[in-house]
């Protein structure tokens, strides 16, 4: 079942966020992918092919975007890096977006190796 999984990465996580969907890209491609503005872009400078939907940066909205998309039941899986040795000025909507998964318990990964975890699990299997 082909699913939309939301990818979000803080700015010194986009590399590794962009690294494990080059790394995943072939059980990526039948899905759709959601991302917040500045991630879409990194991801599509290093998979040119994955077809990605953007909305809003995340400190100008994007985050909540992506909240009310889970809320909706429009997303049914949540990658997510923040970082964790910055501090985030819209830390309120990242907190809320993380709440929201929660609340509705779609699966998240926070890091490369629980992503990893989630596609070992199934997350994107056909
Ligand atoms: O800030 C973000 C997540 O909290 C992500 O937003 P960008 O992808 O636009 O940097």
């Amino acid at each position: 079942m082909s699913i939309t999984l939301a990818l979000v990465a803080h700015d010194r996580m986009k590399p590794a966020l962009a690294e494990w969907a080059a790394r995943h890209a072939a059980q990526l491609a039948p899905h759709r992918v959601v991302a917040t503005a500045t991630t879409g872009g990194v991801l599509r400078e290093r998979n040119p092919h994955l077809a990605i939907r953007t909305v809003k940066s995340g400190p100008l909205g994007g985050d909540q975007q992506i909240g009310g998309m889970i809320a909706e039941g429009e997303i049914q899986a949540l990658i997510f890096f923040p970082d964790p040795l910055a501090p985030q000025a819209h830390d309120v909507d990242v907190k809320a977006l993380l709440r929201i998964a929660l609340v509705y318990d779609v699966p998240c990964a926070f890091s490369p190796a629980t992503a990893d975890l989630l596609v070992a699990g199934g997350l994107l299997k056909g």
